[in-house]
């Protein structure tokens, strides 16, 4: 599965620790991330991580295209509620389109505990069905 994994500034450490946990499940997926959160992803857990931008200058729009042409699966992105993000748009944007596109979208961390472990358990499995009844073009 493509997983996107991000996080706000203040919410660095949590997705560094919850990498360093899951990293047993982690390392089974093609992970990806916006700049500065993949490197420190990569740094501290060790994880093959694909970097696009840094957020704030296009990181969250360019995974926002991988949803809408259906290529990522999970994202978990741990947002900071309390600190303005001068890219708020963005954010709104990544958000909306995983609503459009029906992609399990964990905000916090207690959220992406649960998406994790459902993709441990292949829950997300039917996210497979999906693509594959869409390239036979069964869903127009
Ligand atoms: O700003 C972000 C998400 O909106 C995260 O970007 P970075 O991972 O580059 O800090």
């Amino acid at each position: 599965m493509n997983i996107a994994l991000i996080a706000h500034d203040k919410k660095k450490r949590d997705i560094i620790n919850f990498s360093i946990a899951y990293e047993h499940i982690l390392k089974n997926h093609q992970l990806f991330a916006t700049g500065t959160t993949g490197q420190k992803i990569s740094d501290e857990a060790g994880l093959d991580v694909y970097r696009f931008q840094s957020g704030p200058i296009g990181g969250d729009q360019q995974i926002g295209a991988k949803i809408a042409s259906n290529e990522m699966d999970v994202v978990i992105f741990l947002r900071d509620p309390l600190t303005a993000q001068p890219h708020e748009p963005d954010v709104s944007a990544l958000m909306r389109l995983c609503d459009v596109h029906l992609i399990p979208l964990a905000t916090n961390i207690a959220a992406a505990e649960i998406v994790i472990r459902a993709l441990a358990n292949g829950d997300f499995s039917w996210r497979e069905i999906i693509k594959q009844r869409e390239e036979e073009g069964k869903y127009q």
